[in-house]
């Protein structure tokens, strides 16, 4: 079962550039959260921050009842088991076949047998879709392999936290749509946090129970995929709209100065929420809410055109005959 993560007050700098001021917010347990932003918002330094591979200025990172940036190496070390990490580029060593790869954390953190490596190896790599791909070297398959088999390698200690860099980066959207539907089973069956950073609109408007947003040395929102898609703040309307006008320019630096002598753009109607990407076998995953469910509760009209498919069907008012109820969201 996944944790929660409370971050408190965190601030980090490196020499004199600031990254950010003060970043407070909760990452949901069990539920899948993205975290976007223009580059250079500490994104990537953010998720090294979560797993203490670099320390903030000052404020708290709580999982599990440890504070991250105080913990002692030892503790550290054991606290890093609760996670499964995905880098940008998979991270496998080159000169290993894959199967090495992600038996790797198993030989290095554990004292298991072979025999007991194996099955464990071979059923994360069912799990990725990778069966088959043992012996090849990670230079003979491709990106999205490569990505898999970096997710599998992330699986094998079975965490209770899954952090993924960018894990779209260098995806065409074919393998993209494959790799989002992973997660979204592994989310499923595992139960475990997920915290994605990614570039892909997309990606953010159909994947996550919640969207982060990180600009301006600060996290300008976080909540709920309807909270965000449906906001009207000019920041969060622009960028996960993909619109040219609002307050994010090219460069920070240069559209700080030009907000302050345009003004703030005035934001436009958000983009219909598409419905969220359900599970392969059909049923609702546990986190999941009903479509509508936190605007309705919130008074928010939710964006003309919303929730429907591609096949015309409006999943608003057709949840019920749409999802095989294993377990549904009220
Ligand atoms: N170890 C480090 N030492 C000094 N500066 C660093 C270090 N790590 C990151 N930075 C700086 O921190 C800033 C944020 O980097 P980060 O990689 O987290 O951005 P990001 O939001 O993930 O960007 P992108 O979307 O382009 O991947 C950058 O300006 C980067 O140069």
């Amino acid at each position: 079962m996944g944790v929660e993560i409370r971050v408190e007050g965190l601030r980090k700098s490196f020499g004199r550039q600031v990254i950010w001021e003060d970043v407070t917010f909760t990452i949901p347990a069990g539920e899948i959260s993205a975290l976007l932003g223009p580059s250079g918002t500490g994104k990537s330094v953010f998720l090294k921050n979560l797993v203490g591979l670099l320390r903030p200025d000052r404020g708290h990172v709580f999982v599990g009842g440890g504070d991250v940036p105080r913990l002692r190496e030892n503790d550290l070390y054991e606290l890093r088991r609760k996670f499964g990490v995905l880098f940008q580029d998979g991270a496998l060593f080159g000169s290993m076949n894959i199967y090495d790869n992600i038996a790797f954390p198993l030989r290095e953190h554990t004292r298991k047998g072979e025999a007991e490596i194996r099955r464990i190896v071979l059923e994360k790599m069912e799990m990725v879709g990778l069966s088959g791909a043992e012996g090849k070297l990670p230079g003979e398959i491709s990106g999205g392999m490569k990505k898999r088999a970096g997710l599998a390698r992330a699986l094998v200690l079975d965490p209770e936290v899954i952090l993924a860099d960018e894990p779209d980066s260098g995806l065409d959207p074919v393998r993209t749509a494959y790799l989002n539907q992973l997660f979204v089973d592994l989310n499923a069956e595992m139960g475990a946090t997920f915290l994605i950073v990614t570039h892909d609109i997309g990606t953010a408007r159909v994947l996550p129970d919640n969207l982060g947003l990180l600009f301006r040395r600060g996290l300008v929102m976080f909540g709920p995929r309807e909270m965000i898609l449906s906001s009207t703040h000019p920041a969060v309307n622009q960028f996960f709209n993909a619109r040219r006008q609002g307050p994010i320019g090219m460069a920070e630096e240069k559209d700080l100065a030009e907000i302050e002598s345009e003004g703030a753009a005035p934001a436009s109607m958000p983009a219909p929420i598409p419905p969220q990407l359900m599970p392969s076998d059909g049923g609702p995953r546990p986190a999941m809410r009903r479509p509508g469910a936190w605007l309705r509760e919130h008074h928010v009209e939710a964006p003309p055109g919303s929730f429907i498919d591609d096949e015309g069907r409006d999943w608003m008012t057709e949840w019920e005959s749409l999802t095989s109820a294993r377990q549904r969201p009220q």
